[in-house]
């Protein structure tokens, strides 16, 4: 859940498209500058910078303190140099203009260069050390918590996108903490404020020079006047470019809003490789292009150039054959302040050298200055999304003071659900309406219904992976939602109708079941043998370590020609859908058996499967959820197949979302409703 605090509200009014109604900028869009945003960025910064500054800073405090005042010491050292240089021009100049070449000061002006340049090396170098000890554990910091974050969202909170966007730019900010400001994408993080602390030395040193240097004319108003022009005018100038041509990225309006999300859309598709087989057979690829051309084109406002040529061609050349002749002017005009100061006393061939030095030095500074503004600016609303996202509280994860632990029964779990109702969000019809039902200790159920009649879901909800929106579903007479999810799932053992496919060896396809023994070839050889898929195991040419391919790809395509051949030992092994199948039934029975694991949730466990196949999964599910005193687990399992429907205690018959029919296979026939209907149309 998101704690809508004044972090978050700053952080989505900054996404806000501006002229748009409700229209956000797509994750990661930029924020035009404004007033408005520069506010909302203050507003962010004063309560989100403490917060993190402290979480990165705190793991070395001192490096820090001695990485901020050596980059402060840096920032006089270019004004430094070029004072050291003017020196030792001056000499050489006093030496000619005076014909006495004896130059005893000459030694000791070089010696004080050197010994500069090497505490400048020296400065540099410890910086460089120290920012990498304080930058990388910033980052280990943020990106442990990023992690830490992504692995305990559950998917009701995902679900809402506000909570997608957030963690989408949270882990922008976190991005950004690759090491001093090389972010990789553009990116800065909230610790290159170290970086503006040294420019800003830097100007401050500049400025003091110049200052100085002119002090010493006549006409010291009229120099510094024409400094200022010189060194702000190329700034005012990029200023006014990029207020009239903002970048070409942005989404700041709701055409090119709209445009970005369809973009990051059609990116996706064309990178994804779930997709990849669809795309191929039904040619998909022409409309993907063609849609991401359109959105591009908007994004890079090429369409408006081409209907609008003139005017674009026009006001482009003019305004840049305005930039040069003014940038021509202030070249010339640059000398001016250098005769002016050659003129008055103190003028000497240094001074103006010292002058010009600081002048470019200023100009360079400021420009970095900006870039490094405006970078860092952005950083802050991503600052703000890394807060916010840190105080998102998992649905599912009950108050501390509403939790209470599990505690096991012997026979398995008792189950009782009490009018269930949940609607998916954005759904208008309700997939689960008013389910009852009851399961004592150690019980099977099968659920069977028509495709749609909300099965899988309510499988999910007894996995706690969904919540349901009312009712009451108790689990060992205690509330479930007073559960810790993950407390919860250890005492569980599931299949899900969509499975995952790892690319791994098969040993981790099936060990992640149990992950105390995902290492244990033992204990995964015991699970494949339960599950029926020691001949599928056997068959792949490397065993257990043999790595498969989820993408369904086919590996054994033969080598093109002039290509480098792929070690075949890297190659991943494709399995068809039935095996795939036996991997997944492996990596659950890799925990069924335990126990501690009171409930088997199989969700269309045998759907792939031959009968020979089917019936021996069945016969090891029994086995598991028996011990020599009885039953020793609650099994739920979904079945299309009513043959093995009625191999369980009980069936529930569901229909719209919802139990219309439920009792033993002989009292539903009895009934000669729904079910018996199905199982005569099935034999
Ligand atoms: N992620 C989702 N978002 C929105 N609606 C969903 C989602 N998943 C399922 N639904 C809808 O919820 C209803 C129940 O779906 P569910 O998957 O539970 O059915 P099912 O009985 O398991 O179907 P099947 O036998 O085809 O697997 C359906 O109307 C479906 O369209």
């Amino acid at each position: 859940m998101l704690s809508q605090g004044s972090t978050f509200d700053a952080w989505l009014a900054s996404r806000a498209v501006p002229g748009s109604k409700g229209l956000l900028l797509t994750p990661g869009g930029r924020r035009q500058l404004s007033f408005r945003n520069a506010m909302l960025a203050f507003e962010i910064a004063q309560e989100a910078a403490p917060k993190v500054l402290r979480m990165v800073w705190g793991r070395h405090r001192l490096r820090a303190v001695i990485l901020l005042s050596l980059n402060l010491a840096r920032g006089v050292f270019p004004a430094l140099r070029g004072y050291s240089q003017a020196l030792i021009i001056n000499e050489i100049q006093t030496a000619f203009s005076t014909g006495r070449f004896d130059m005893k000061q000459l030694p000791w002006l070089l010696a004080r260069e050197f010994t500069r340049m090497t505490c400048e090396s020296a400065l540099d170098s410890l910086i460089n050390s120290t920012e990498r000890v304080v930058y990388n554990s910033a980052r280990l910091e943020v990106e442990y918590r990023q992690m830490q974050l992504q692995l305990q969202l559950d998917i009701p909170t995902l679900s809402d996108p506000l909570v997608r966007d957030v963690v989408h730019e949270s882990d922008l900010f976190v991005r950004s903490f690759a090491q001093s400001g090389a972010g990789g994408f553009g990116l800065l993080s909230p610790l290159d404020v170290v970086r503006l602390l040294t420019l800003i030395c830097e100007v401050v040193s500049h400025v003091f020079i110049i200052y100085s240097l002119a002090r010493t004319s006549p006409s010291h108003s009229f120099i510094l006047l024409i400094t200022a022009v010189i060194v702000l005018f190329p700034h005012i100038v990029s200023w006014l470019r990029m207020c009239s041509r903002p970048d070409n990225d942005d989404a700041y309006n709701p055409q090119e809003a709209a445009a970005a999300a369809k973009l990051e859309k059609m990116r996706n598709l064309a990178y994804s490789e779930t997709h990849r087989r669809e795309i191929l057979a039904w040619d998909l690829a022409p409309w993907i292009l063609r849609c991401w051309d359109n959105a591009r084109r908007t994004m890079l406002g090429l369409e408006q150039m081409d209907s609008d040529l003139f005017k674009e061609f026009s006001f482009a050349a003019l305004f840049a054959q305005l930039q040069l002749s003014l940038a021509d002017i202030l070249a010339v005009s640059q000398n001016i302040p250098l005769l002016l100061m050659l003129q008055s006393s103190g003028g000497s061939l240094g001074s103006v050298a010292l002058y010009r030095n600081s002048v470019q030095g200023l100009v360079y500074t400021i420009r970095e200055f900006l870039s490094t503004f405006r970078m860092l600016a952005q950083s802050v609303f991503l600052m703000g999304a890394f807060s916010a996202a840190m105080d998102i509280r998992p649905r599912l994860r009950p108050a501390k003071c509403m939790q209470v632990p599990y505690r096991s029964l012997k026979k398995g779990m008792r189950i009782e659900a009490r009018n269930l109702c949940y609607t998916y969000p954005g759904c208008v019809e309700p997939a689960l309406k008013g389910v009852s039902f009851k399961l004592e200790p150690g019980e099977r159920l099968a659920i069977v219904g028509h495709n749609g009649s909300g099965k899988s879901t309510l499988a999910q909800i007894l996995t706690r992976i969904l919540d349901f929106d009312s009712g009451e579903l108790l689990v060992n007479d205690v509330d479930i939602r007073r559960y810790c999810p993950n407390e919860y799932h250890r005492h569980i053992s599931s299949i899900f109708q969509g499975f995952s496919k790892f690319n791994a060896s098969v040993a981790k396809n099936v060990g992640v079941g149990y992950i105390g023994n995902v290492d244990n070839h033992g204990e995964i050889h015991r699970a494949v043998k339960m599950a029926g898929a020691s001949h599928i195991v056997d068959s792949l040419p490397r065993g257990l370590k043999t790595r498969l391919d989820a993408s369904g790809s086919d590996s054994a395509y033969p080598q093109l020609s002039g290509w480098q051949a792929y070690p075949s030992s890297k190659m991943n092994h494709g399995l068809s859908g039935g095996e795939w199948q036996h991997i997944a039934l492996s990596r659950a029975f890799m925990r069924a058996d335990r126990p501690e694991v009171n409930l088997l949730v199989l969700d269309e466990p045998t759907s792939s499967l031959d009968a020979h196949a089917q019936n021996r999964t069945f016969d090891a599910v029994e086995k598991i959820s028996s011990g020599p005193h009885g039953r020793t687990k609650t099994v739920i399992f979904i079945t299309h197949r009513l043959c093995t429907a009625r191999r369980a205690d009980k069936i529930a018959y569901m229909q719209n979302g919802t139990i219309v029919e439920f009792g033993t296979h002989q009292e539903l026939l009895d009934r000669k409703g729904a079910y018996a209907a199905l199982h005569y149309a099935s034999i």
